[in-house]
């Protein structure tokens, strides 16, 4: 990628006690992607987070943010940043906006045109006159994605943000994300332990694990040399992919196999010429959860309700 990172790690650290949590964590996050933060627990994703909103000085390494040092320009590098912390503190018998121009206070520069610019960026323009105790949940978290928006970061953290949402809610708050990410290029950051919120919400996934970046990868690339096939007899396609020296697993009533793209014509015409019914050939997407375990060599995976 060309673009500079609006946010770079590097060798970021912290010992505690004589305890390594966070080993020279290096991470570069650009403009206008958004990338999840996954680990099993305990990994040390809070702790990273911790150190990327000054709430933790690290041991050793930097936070860069649009540039500055965290650590040596605090307030002009935390002017840039906004924050969504697990289920937002939201004032209930008040209205959305009556909410918004209270957090509006704690800027310098929040004019009422901002308020109403994040309040349709968010979807809310019809229900931002009644009270918070009226919104669901999914308008909730909306509520607090606008007010992080305020004071127009270039650099949103989320910690956990999804917490208690339905997919469909999770898919919404996605798409709301995803319109303030392409529209202002704003960097979103997103930590979790559920794969599935990640698989919904990113582009991107830097997994964690014992304070470690053990792997930094696009989820949804399209280069996939995996494939999925349905084959009648399946003993001869056994024995065939056996001859061909194809690597394949199992799955449902067919075989994930790996080959090139290219290779499919010749693949298929054997299959014809052996006589053997090829009923599916189709692109296997590997799924976040696959991945997970290949990076992690089978770690732990963090399930919604192991928190
Ligand atoms: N102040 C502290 N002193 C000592 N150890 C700590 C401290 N804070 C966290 N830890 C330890 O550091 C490790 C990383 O913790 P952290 O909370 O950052 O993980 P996490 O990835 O956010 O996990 P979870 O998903 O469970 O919240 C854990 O082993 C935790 O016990």
């Amino acid at each position: 990628m060309t673009t500079q990172p609006i946010v770079q790690l590097q060798n970021l650290s912290k010992i505690i006690r004589g305890k390594q949590l966070i080993s020279q964590l290096n991470i570069d996050l650009y403009p206008g992607q958004i990338t999840g933060f996954l680990g099993p627990n305990g990994a040390g994703k809070t702790t990273t987070i911790r150190m990327m909103t000054g709430l933790m000085h690290p041991s050793e390494g930097k936070v860069i943010i649009d540039g500055l040092s965290l650590q040596e320009n605090y307030e002009e590098a935390i002017s840039k940043v906004g924050v969504i912390v697990e289920n937002p503190e939201m004032y209930k018998f008040m209205t959305g906006y009556k909410n918004l121009l209270h957090f509006a206070r704690m800027h310098k520069n929040v004019t009422k045109d901002r308020i109403q610019e994040v309040v349709n960026q968010v979807g809310l323009e019809k229900r931002i006159h009644e009270k918070v105790s009226t919104y669901s949940l999914g308008m909730r978290q909306r509520l607090g994605l606008a007010q992080a928006l305020l004071h127009r970061p270039k650099f949103l953290i989320l910690d956990e943000p999804t917490n208690g949402l339905d997919p469909a809610g999770i898919r919404e708050f996605r798409m709301y994300l995803r319109k303030i990410a392409t529209e202002d290029g704003v960097s979103v950051f997103v930590s979790s332990h559920l794969l599935s919120e990640i698989e919904l919400m990113c582009d991107r996934v830097a997994v964690i694990q014992n304070g470690k970046l053990i792997d930094i990868r696009d989820i949804h690339s399209n280069n996939s040399s995996f494939y999925y096939i349905e084959a009648t007899p399946n003993e001869q396609a056994v024995s065939l992919l056996q001859k061909l020296d194809i690597n394949f697993v199992s799955e449902n009533s067919g075989y994930v196999v790996e080959i090139q793209k290219e290779d499919i014509p010749s693949f298929i015409t054997n299959f014809v010429n052996e006589g053997i019914q090829l009923f599916a050939v189709q692109p296997h997407q590997k799924t976040l959860e696959d991945q997970f375990l290949e990076m992690t060599g089978g770690g732990q995976i963090a399930e919604a309700n192991s928190k």
